[in-house]
């Protein structure tokens, strides 16, 4: 298993991924501002009929008109915070996108996980550029080759820093947040992406 930290941007999975520590300008005065302000919900998906609860907490913010699916329901995005707004728009003047929402999770220590997956959702199109920002604890961002078990490599991921899963990434490649033991501080990830608007229906 790979230890991805001590690699430059360009060769993070052949360019799928992109890593920029410390990118975010007063990270601890938003991840305070984030905490306390952002509407933190517990949410459950249901897996083979069965009501789990997620072991994080989460909220889902955008433009208006916007809808997601999510285990199954069609949500739609509450109203950005100023604050991530103004980030949504920065990153993407930097970056050269549109992304439209943002997902918002919350680990509120190391017990808090995120299972493997993709972010192939169909409402994310077939290359979605999504750019992740981490405040708070560092944790390990894992990765393996979809169809494998074994874990490719993790990256831990640092405080105030921008990682981007280029178009491509989710095809290929699933990611998680494992357990860590001995962290008692909470993360913040937010995940910024594309949704596509639904189709007007006259
Ligand atoms: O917490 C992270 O760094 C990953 C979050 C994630 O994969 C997601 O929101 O889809
Ligand atoms: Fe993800």
């Amino acid at each position: 298993m790979l230890l991805l930290s001590g690699m430059t941007p360009e060769q993070l999975l052949d360019g799928q991924l992109s890593y920029y520590p410390e990118l975010i300008r007063d990270s601890d005065t938003l991840l305070q501002i984030l905490l306390s302000e952002l509407p933190w919900h517990s949410d459950s998906v249901r897996v083979y009929g069965k009501e789990h609860t997620i072991p994080r907490r989460q909220c889902w913010l955008g433009d208006t008109g916007l809808n997601y699916t999510y285990s199954g329901k069609t949500l739609q995005p509450l109203a950005w915070h100023p604050r991530l707004k103004t980030l949504n728009h920065e990153l993407n003047q930097a970056l050269g996108l549109a992304n439209n929402s943002v997902l918002c999770n919350l680990y509120r220590n190391g017990q808090d996980t995120m299972g493997w997956h993709s972010d192939d959702e169909p409402e994310l199109g077939p290359a979605p550029v999504v750019v992740s920002v981490s405040l708070g604890a560092e944790r390990d961002f894992a990765l393996r080759r979809k169809g494998q078990s074994r874990m490719y490599g993790k990256l831990p991921l640092a405080h105030g820093s921008v990682l981007v899963m280029n178009a491509g990434m989710q095809t290929c490649w699933q990611h998680a947040l494992p357990r860590r033991a001995g962290i008692e501080a909470a993360r913040i990830n937010l995940t910024f992406r594309c949704l596509a608007n639904p189709a007007p229906l006259f």
